[in-house]
């Protein structure tokens, strides 16, 4: 099975880049991308062809689309003529549904939405995948099958999307922010900048590593450090006075309205 990803930026080269962990055969990969020099290096980077998006719609089985929402009109006009029933397009743009893509390329064409995640690079991505009207249970598979290169997989309703790509998709950013935070007040308190960010670091890793292999609750986590009259219970005050947990739930409501609007082509 033959793979081309049109879009060679930060989310095309992550899931080229865990094809080919995944033990995906080069040969069997190829690239579209318009900027000819990040073009030139993915081919010295991995080896892949890179060819133009019609030959890539023309010849691969999985089109795996990795274009701006903005971009996805333009390149679905460019390749539609080369698709033909039966061929999978895999969709990883924010907002963009499968009935945008199904009304824009020959009928029969299986289309498959995707909501991925960076983490992806090292192998912990989280992607949501739905199914548009003509997928079977083999584009679905397949679809599955090349997130899986590089971490979980969801199958969702595709109404669910948008809120899906506020939390996961986004999500990656929102922990960067607390962690860049974090480091500033170690800084701020008077620790060096490279202790308070092991600190910073090793605390985030540890407290995921804590959720998935405890499966506890994260309030029964919370609870477990937060001591009576203690410090944590101390900084929990001010994170509540100063409103984070409403501040959280403001920026995901914006995500998400901003994945609504993307799919109108803004
Ligand atoms: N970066 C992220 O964390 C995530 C991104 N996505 C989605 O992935 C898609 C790409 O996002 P990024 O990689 O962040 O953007 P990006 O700007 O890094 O990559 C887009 C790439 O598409 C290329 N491109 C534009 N028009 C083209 C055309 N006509 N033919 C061939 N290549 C073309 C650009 O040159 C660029 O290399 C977006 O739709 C975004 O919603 C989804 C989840 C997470
Ligand atoms: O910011 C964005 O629009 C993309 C989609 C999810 C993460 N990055």
């Amino acid at each position: 099975m033959s793979t081309a990803i049109i879009g060679a930026g930060v989310m095309g080269e992550t899931l080229l880049s865990g094809l080919v962990r995944a033990g995906r055969r080069v040969d069997q990969l190829m690239v579209g991308e318009k900027r000819a020099e990040r073009a030139r290096e993915l081919e010295d980077r991995y080896g892949v062809a890179v060819v133009s998006n019609r030959e890539a719609a023309a010849k691969a089985d999985t089109v795996a689309l990795v274009v701006k929402p903005q971009d996805m009109g333009d390149v679905l006009e460019e390749i539609a003529p080369d698709l033909r029933a039966g061929q999978l397009l895999v969709s990883l743009a924010a907002g963009i549904t499968t009935a945008y893509i199904e009304s824009r390329v020959p009928d029969g064409v299986a289309v498959v939405r995707v909501m991925p995640n960076t983490p992806a690079l090292v192998d912990e991505g989280m992607a949501a995948i739905s199914p548009g009207s003509h997928c079977d249970e083999s584009h679905l598979l397949e679809a599955e099958s090349l997130m899986a290169s590089t971490g979980k997989v969801l199958r969702i309703p595709e109404k669910q999307m948008d809120a899906v790509t506020a939390i996961s998709g986004s999500g990656p950013a929102y922990i960067f922010f607390v962690v860049e935070s974090m480091i500033e007040a170690g800084v701020h308190l008077g620790l060096p900048r490279a202790t308070a960010t092991d600190l910073v670091v090793q605390t985030l890793v540890g407290s995921a590593a804590m959720l998935r292999e405890t499966g506890s609750h994260p309030v029964v986590l919370r609870e477990q450090v937060t001591s009576p009259g203690g410090t944590t219970a101390s900084a929990l005050r001010e994170l509540e006075v100063h409103r984070v947990r409403a501040a959280f739930l403001a920026a995901m409501e914006a995500a998400r309205n901003r994945s609504r609007e993307l799919a109108e082509g803004s």
